[in-house]
This record gives C-alpha cells, structure tokens and sequence, in this order.
C-alpha cells in the first residue's frame, strides 16, 4: 500500500468530505492501463475488427479503450503499437485534448506537450489541414515528442523546446486553439507512479501553482479572439486547479469558462470562498475526475473561450504567407513520382540537405525547432534516402509500391529488429527499388527491394528491441 503524505491526506480529506474513504479504498485495487486509437490513420470500427487488447471502450472517449488483462502480447511491443495506432494512456489523461474542439485549419498550440499523449490527438484531429505547434521546454522530453508526433504519422508539425515567455511574444493573439496540460504536483497520479508522492513534499501545490498562473495568461496572450483555450492537470489540488482558473478570469475580463461535452462521471469544479457567484459559477463548469466516481486515475480540465473574433476571421481568411517556390533536385522528383500525397498546400524547404515539407503558407519565427513540418528524407549526391517519419505520414494508396506482412508473419519482427527479409517477386506492384512494408495495411518503414532481398532501412533508433 502507498504511503501518502500526511498533508495530502489532509486537504484530501477536505476536498472530498464522506468520499474521502471510499478514495483511498481505490488505492487497493488494479490499475487499468488504456490506448487511445490514432484516428489520423484509423477508425475506431477498423480498430475493433483487429484489436488484439479487447474493445471495452473508455466510456466518455470516442477512441479510448481499457487493455484487457488477459492480452497476450505487451502492447507496447506489438507491430501495430509500431505502426502508430495507437498511444498507450490512463484513460483520464485522455480527457483533455478530447474536449477541445480542434477544427479543420485550426493553428493548433500545445504549450507543454512531451512526450506527446495529447499532443498526438490534437494532431490526429487536425486530420493533416492547418498545423499543430507542440512545444516542450525540456529538450529531452522534446525529443521524445517528437517520435510519438512521427510514429503517429502527423505531417504538419513544429516541434519546438522553447520557454513560453518567448513563444508568448513570437504569437500574440495567433492561435485558435491551446492546450496547456500544466507541470503540476500529480496528485492524480499516485496510484500509477508511487514516486510522485515523495516528490509531493518537495514540491507541493502551491511551488506549481505559480507556474500554472504564469503559462494560463501566456496562453490567454496568444489566443485570437474567437479561439478555445483548454487548461488542465493530472492534481486534485484546488490551488493548482479552480485558483489558477479564478486567476485568469480576475486578470482578463476577454477569457470566460464554457461547458465542454459532459459526462455523468464527471464531478463540477469547486466553488471558492472568496470569489464572485459568477465566478463561481463559471467554474462549476470546470470538470473533476476522481478514481472513486469513474474509471480513471484523476484529472482537472477547464475549457476557456476568449471573447469577440479576430478582424481576419470574421471575413473566413487565414492569414496567408508569400507562397516559396523550391526547385527540387531531380532525384527528390524522381522519388516523389512514387508517393501521392497532396503536396499543393504547403512548400517545400531544403535545410543542410534535408527535405521538409512545411504545412500552411504561415510564416513562422526563428525559434529552437526540432522539426518544422514534416520530414521528408536526405540528398545524399544524386539520390534520396526518405525518412521513417515520411513512412509513417504515408498508406498503402498513397505509395507506389507495397510490401504486405500480417502482424503473425515471422517477417515482420525480424523487419522491426532491422533484419534483411526475403520477398518473393510477385509480392510488391514493383519488383525492384524502394518499397513500404506494411503490417495489415499500415506502413512500418521503407526497405529497398532487389532480386527478392529487402535491404532494411528502418530508423535504427526506433527498432524493436
Ligand atoms: C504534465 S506534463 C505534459 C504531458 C503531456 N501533455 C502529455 O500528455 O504527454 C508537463 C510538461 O510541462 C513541461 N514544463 C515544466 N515546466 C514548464 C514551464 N515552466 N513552461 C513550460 N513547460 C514546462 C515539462 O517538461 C512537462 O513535459
């Protein structure tokens, strides 16, 4: 049994009043570990009709599923979680970005998004129109963003590591949708990671609820008009929570709390004591999710909406930067007579032989980037090497030539280890040259295909162990 701080206990036991036992009593049993499907690639019936893990769905999420215990492969191990379908999440963590309302177009900000469990949902909602920002401001973490961006196969990404003050004055009034999933004391997580309550006494509530106060008015600063702003943690604490809400409303008369889409599981925010009713009220609609009310660990999410529209808004354009022209060399035009994406809307850039393919016409500031847009591969003299996130972005109809394994062909694991495959000739539409390996439908990486012999060129970073 974990050992609790006392004074956790303590304002636990004001918080939740009579429920405080019946909390405490979810301590003693199991854990249920989800997956949150990535619908950029699938939809939540192709799921159900080859899942391996069961298909109890989390209740209040379109595309979240419990793990059935009984699973056994781990899924984190099997070849689809390397094809991308899916984010491995306690299921109340995926609450937030499902009550954002993400809308085609959108220029989307994720403030604080490593490693990425939101963030690949935002970016999955997007459905490749607009772009998604995500920003972390430990570069390691960043990085590790990164690769769940690519896995999931969102093309129209930047990925940032850069302190919010500076993304702040870079973006003022630009985004019309952000997600900030503040650092935060992690009370809600106890159960999942023990550690977090040793740390609790370090830093309590009260260390992150400045911080917290701080990322809400930058994120408040750089909504447009118009634009939706969600606001969440993994705490129970209402310092870090209704205050920091309560905070933003007493500075910014523009910001107001909105019901996002409910559930019967859901508690309302807590009133405070020294507030308005009409603040009250507002954060009534904030949401609570405790593990003794629903099936999930704990979470706060509020839903904020900055009042008016912008100016350019209201007349349905978004800004629109000088469209660039990039002559590309010929054995990136000869390789892209293989791939059929839509590269209309966005431009090409080279960087130190680098070929990126950069999402809207928008013109973006000098920042610390680890990708802007979607990496396509290297010219290395007078060939093309494209690269796993350009793998990933692609389906089998949208490339010219296709290996198809199954999840049980011994090929596949050998494919994902960075193994040479043998393919018989009659497999691919074509039977030499750069070929999409494929598990049941969904790209794993590329291989070069000659007299029946795949040279593996799947990112060694990412193989299977
Ligand atoms: C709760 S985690 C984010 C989890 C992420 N949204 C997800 O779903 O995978 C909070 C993140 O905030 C970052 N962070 C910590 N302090 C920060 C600050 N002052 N400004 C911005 N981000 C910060 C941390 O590096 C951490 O990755």
């Amino acid at each position: 049994m974990i050992k609790l701080p006392k004074d956790y206990e303590e304002e636990m036991r004001g918080l939740l009043g009579q429920e405080f036992e019946a909390y405490l009593k979810t301590y003693e049993q199991p854990l249920r570990q989800g997956m949150r499907v990535n619908t950029y690639k699938l939809t939540k019936e192709k799921w159900e009709s080859m899942t391996p893990f069961g298909k109890e769905q989390v209740p209040w999420i379109e595309n979240g599923y419990y793990i059935d215990r009984e699973s056994s492969q781990p899924p984190s191990r099997h070849p689809y979680y390397f094809a991308g379908l899916y984010y491995l999440q306690e299921p109340s963590a995926m609450t937030p970005a499902s009550r954002l309302p993400v809308e085609a177009g959108d220029y989307v900000l994720d403030l604080c998004a490593a490693p990425g469990g939101k963030a690949t949902e935002l970016g999955a909602k997007l459905k490749g129109t607009g772009f998604l920002l995500a920003n972390d401001i430990s570069n390691s973490r960043a990085k590790a963003l990164l690769k769940n961006l690519e896995l999931a196969g969102i093309p129209n990404i930047y990925v940032t590591s850069e302190d919010p003050e500076k993304l702040t004055r870079q973006f003022p009034e630009f985004f019309h949708k952000i997600l900030i999933d503040a650092p935060c004391s992690g009370e809600g997580m106890f159960h999942k990671e023990p550690k977090m309550a040793e740390y609790w006494e370090e830093k309590p509530p009260a260390y992150y609820a400045e911080i917290q106060k701080k990322l809400l008015e930058q994120g408040a600063q750089m909504l447009r008009p118009g634009g939706m702003l969600l606001y969440s943690t993994c705490t129970f604490s209402k310092k870090e929570n209704e205050e920091v809400i309560a905070h933003l409303l007493s500075r910014r008369e523009d910001m107001e709390v909105v019901t996002p889409v409910w559930y019967e599981g859901f508690v309302h925010g807590f009133p405070l004591e020294e507030v308005s009713e009409e603040v009250n009220r507002q954060l009534a609609s904030c949401i609570r999710i405790f593990p003794h009310r629903m099936p999930g660990e704990g979470h706060f999410a509020a839903l904020l909406r900055k009042k008016g529209l912008k100016e350019e808004d209201r007349n349905g354009a978004k800004a629109a930067g000088e469209k660039k022209k990039t002559d590309l060399p010929a054995c990136v035009e000869e390789f892209l007579k293989l791939v059929s994406l839509d590269f209309n809307k966005g431009r090409f850039q080279i960087e130190k032989d680098r070929l990126y393919f950069l999402p809207e016409e928008v013109q973006m500031p000098r920042l610390r980037y680890l990708r802007t847009g979607l990496y396509l591969g290297d010219i290395k003299k007078n060939r093309f090497e494209p690269s796993q996130a350009l793998a990933m972005a692609l389906s089998p109809e949208t490339f010219a030539s296709c290996i198809w394994l199954s999840g049980d062909d011994v090929r596949t694991v050998k494919y994902l280890k960075g193994e040479t495959i043998e393919v018989s000739e009659q497999e691919p539409a074509q039977a030499k040259g750069w070929q999409l390996v494929c598990v049941d439908g969904f790209p794993l990486g590329f291989g070069k295909l000659d007299r029946g012999i795949l040279k593996n060129k799947y990112y060694a970073g990412w193989r299977l162990q």
